[in-house]
C-alpha cells in the first residue's frame, strides 16, 4: 500500500511500482480501511497528509495506528530530504525504514524488495515457532490448546526461579505434571522431587510427615525420622492440595518458609533446609480466607506466582487430542493391537463436559481399551451417552460463519448500527456486509 495524497505522485508510483500488486490511499482513513482489508505487507507513507499536508501530524498519527493495528507491516516512511529528525523519529515509532523524497524509484524499489524479504522471513520464523511450540509443550503433557501453551511457556520461565508457585486448578487438570516439570526444568533437577497431600493424611500424622520425629517422640516413634521437608533439602517439595492444610500446621508451615529452618517434633536442633516449594489446590483460597480457614499471611508466602490451570472442557481440541494419544498407549501397555475410536465415540467425548478433567478421561479411555471388544471403540464402550453427530459444526464454512456472525453483532453494536463505519472496520465493502446481515438474519 502506498499512501500518498499528491494525486501527480500517486500515478508516477503506479507506473514506476507497476511490478507490484499495489493499493494507494490519500489520507489516513483510507489508509486505515484498506489497511483492514487487504492487510499489506509492505506500506510508503508519506508524512505530510491532509489536513495537515505540511506539517508531520497526521502521517505520525496513522503510522502509530498502523503499527498498533498490524504490528508485522513494515512502514517504509517517506521523509523530505535532510529530515533527519522525523526519519528517527518515524523509525523510534515502529516504521521499518524512511526514505527520502524526491525518490528514485529503482532505490526505493530495492528498498521494498528488502521489507518483503524481512516479512517473509519474519513470517517463517513464527510458524517455526508456533509449530514447535506445538510439538513440545512440556514432558509428558498433551495440549494444542492456545492457552495452556502459554501456560507451558509461563511454566518454562517461572522453572529456573526460586519463586514459590501455586498451581490453582480443578481436580484431574494436571497440576502434579506441572509441578513435575517446574521441577525438572529447574537447577534442582538432579535432586528430589517430594510430593505430598495435604489432604490425604490425618492431621496427628501429618505433622511428622512434613516436619519428622526424634526416636520417642511419641508412643509409637521407635526411630528417629526425618520429614519430607527434610528429605526434599536441595530439590522441590511438592504440598498438594495446600487448601486441606489444618490450621495449627499452617502456622508451622508459615514458620518454615520465614525461617528456612524446621524442628523434628520431639527436637531441639534447628535443622536449615534450603527447597523449593511448589503448592497446588482445587479450592479457592481467597475464599478459604475469608471463611477463616486459611491463614492470609500463608497465602502471600505460598502464592508468589499463581498458575491458573483451565479446566479440560475449556481447552480447544484437547479432550480428543489426549483421547487418541490414551488409546495407543493403554492398547499397547494391554497387547490390543491397533484399537481406534469411532466418529460417534469423538462426537460424545467432546460433548462431556469432563467434570473429573484429565483423570476421568484417563479413567474413561483405560476402561474402554479392556472392554472394547473389536478393534474400534465407540461411545457405548466408553460409557458416555451418544450424542447427534453435527458433523455440521466440525464443516469450516459453519464455524467461519459462526464467527463472522460475531464479530458483525460486536462491530455493528459498536458503530450503534452505521454500516458504512461497521464495513470500514471489518474491512469488507458496503455490499458484502449488507449480504452478511441477511444470511445472518440480523437487522
Ligand atoms: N495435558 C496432559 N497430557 C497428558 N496427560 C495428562 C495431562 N494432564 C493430566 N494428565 C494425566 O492425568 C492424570 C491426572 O493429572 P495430575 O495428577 O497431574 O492432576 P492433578 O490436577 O494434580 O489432580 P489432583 O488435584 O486430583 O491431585 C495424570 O495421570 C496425568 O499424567
Amino acid at each position: 500500500m502506498m499512501v500518498e495524497d499528491d494525486i501527480g505522485l500517486q500515478k508516477q508510483m503506479r507506473w514506476s511500482f507497476d511490478r507490484y500488486n499495489v493499493i494507494f490511499a490519500q489520507d489516513r482513513e483510507s489508509a486505515l480501511a484498506l489497511l483492514r482489508r487487504h492487510e499489506p505487507v509492505v506500506v510508503t507513507l508519506d508524512l505530510g497528509l491532509p489536513p495537515d499536508p505540511d506539517g508531520t501530524s497526521e502521517g505520525f498519527a496513522t503510522l502509530e495506528q498502523i503499527v498498533a493495528l498490524a504490528p508485522d507491516t513494515k512502514v517504509i516512511v517517506l521523509t523530505g530530504q535532510n529530515d533527519r529528525g522525523n526519519a528517527l523519529k518515524a523509525v523510534g515509532s515502529g516504521a521499518y525504514d524512511f526514505f527520502a523524497k524526491p525518490f528514485e524509484a529503482d532505490i526505493l524499489g530495492l528498498v521494498i524488495d528488502r521489507a518483503f524479504r524481512l516479512a517473509d522471513l519474519e513470517r517463517e520464523n513464527r510458524l517455526l515457532q508456533q509449530r514447535q511450540a506445538g510439538d513440545t509443550p512440556l514432558d509428558g503433557l498433551l495440549t494444542r490448546d492456545p492457552g495452556m501453551q502459554k501456560l507451558c511457556r509461563q511454566i518454562e520461565k517461572l522453572a529456573p526461579t526460586t519463586a514459590t508457585v501455586l498451581l490453582n486448578g480443578e481436580s484431574g487438570t494436571g497440576k502434579e505434571l506441572f509441578a513435575r516439570a517446574l521441577h525438572q526444568l529447574s537447577p534442582r533437577k538432579d535432586k528430589r522431587f517430594v510430593a505430598i497431600n495435604c489432604a490425604a493424611i490425618p492431621e496427628t500424622l501429618l505433622e511428622s510427615e512434613l516436619f519428622g520425629h526424634e526416636k520417642g517422640a511419641f508412643t509409637g516413634a521407635v526411630k528417629q525420622t526425618p520429614g519430607k521437608i527434610e528429605v526434599a533439602d536441595g530439590g522441590t517439595l511438592f504440598l498438594d492440595e495446600i487448601g486441606d492444610l489444618p490450621q495449627s500446621l499452617q502456622a508451622k508451615l508459615l514458620r518454615f518458609l520465614q525461617e528456612r529452618v524446621i524442628e523434628r517434633i520431639g527436637g531441639r536442633s534447628e535443622i536449615p533446609v534450603d527447597v523449593r516449594v511448589i503448592c497446588a489446590t482445587h479450592r479457592n483460597l481467597r475464599e478459604r480466607i475469608a471463611e477463616g480457614a486459611f491463614r492470609e499471611d500463608l497465602f502471600y508466602r505460598l502464592a508468589e506466582m499463581i498458575v491458573a490451570i483451565p479446566p479440560l472442557r475449556e481447552r480447544t481440541g484437547d479432550a480428543t487430542l489426549l483421547a487418541h494419544a490414551f488409546v495407543q498407549r493403554f492398547a499397547q501397555q494391554n497387547g490390543r493391537g491397533k484399537l481406534t475410536l469411532r466418529d460417534d465415540a469423538l462426537a460424545a467425548i467432546e460433548h462431556h463436559p469432563w467434570p473429573g478433567n484429565v483423570r476421568e478421561l484417563e479413567n474413561c479411555i483405560k476402561r474402554a481399551v479392556i472392554m472394547a471388544d473389536g478393534s474400534t471403540i465407540g461411545a457405548e464402550d466408553l460409557g458416555l451417552q451418544a450424542v447427534d453427530d453435527d458433523t455440521a459444526a466440525l464443516n469450516l464454512r459453519v464455524v467461519r460463519d459462526e464467527c463472522e456472525k460475531q464479530a458483525v453483532i460486536k462491530v455493528m453494536s459498536r458503530v450503534e448500527g452505521n454500516v458504512a463505519r461497521a464495513a470500514e472496520l471489518l474491512g469488507v465493502s458496503r455490499p458484502t456486509l449488507y449480504d452478511m446481515l441477511n444470511r445472518f438474519g440480523l437487522r
